[in-house]
């Protein structure tokens, strides 16, 4: 899915080539990495035994990487919900999270969102949510860079289940980290969601040019 998106982007200056990596040589040949939802647990464990979880952390110190979802999860630096025996992470953000935050498949949801920064903003992006994670809090220390919020969920267009959870505290809050769903971090875009789901490719335009095309200039 992600690699129909990024093929639809056509306004790119440059030629989009698309890799799906599987080893360390085809790891060698981008110039971004875009790490797709899925199981993160599985992902992580696929990864040691491609002998890629090295390689990929020291990519995220060089080039743009954009995790959705599950790829969210491997982003972050510290994950809880794990399953037995843990996560193995990448880290890159300076964030943690938790797997499955808002429940399981059947409280899968979708929300209109206000993203700082796409094309036409005055478009909500739709969010799909699928067993997303959410983030617990956002920990950058004084030597990272900025960690900069472009989405939250709106309390106004919550499913009641994700009110719910959040009406622990003060569902209104809008500092309250878990209510944040996109984020950049230096090279780095992270999003708790699928927008590789939707037929909007806004998010996948704001990698390449605001992420990824910076960096090759
Ligand atoms: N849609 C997804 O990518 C789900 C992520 C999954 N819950 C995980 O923990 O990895």
């Amino acid at each position: 899915e992600h690699q129909a998106m990024l093929q639809k982007i056509s306004s790119c200056k440059c030629k989009i080539v698309i890799t799906l990596v599987r080893t360390v040589d085809d790891l060698a040949k981008c110039d971004a990495l875009v790490i797709p939802g899925g199981e993160s647990t599985t992902i992580a464990l696929l990864a040691r035994l491609a002998g890629l979880l090295e390689p990929l952390r020291d990519f995220l110190k060089r080039k743009p990487v954009w995790g959705t979802c599950a790829g969210a999860i491997l982003l972050a630096q510290s994950v809880e919900n794990t399953k037995k025996g843990g996560q193995e992470l990448l880290g890159g953000m300076s964030i943690a999270i938790a797997r499955n935050g808002w429940g399981s498949q059947v409280e899968s949801f979708e929300v209109p969102l206000e993203v700082e920064g796409l094309r036409e903003p005055e478009r909500p992006f739709t969010g799909i949510f699928i067993r997303a994670p959410v983030v617990l809090s956002l920990d950058p220390s004084p030597s990272d860079p900025p960690l900069q919020v472009i989405a939250r969920l709106s309390p106004h267009c919550l499913p009641q289940a994700v009110a719910q959870d959040l009406s622990d505290e003060d569902p209104t809050d809008p500092r309250d980290p878990r209510t944040v769903v996109a984020l950049r971090q230096g090279l780095h875009l992270l999003t708790t969601f699928h927008p590789e789901l939707t037929k909007d490719n806004r998010f996948h335009d704001y990698f390449v040019h605001q992420c990824v095309l910076p960096t090759l200039d």
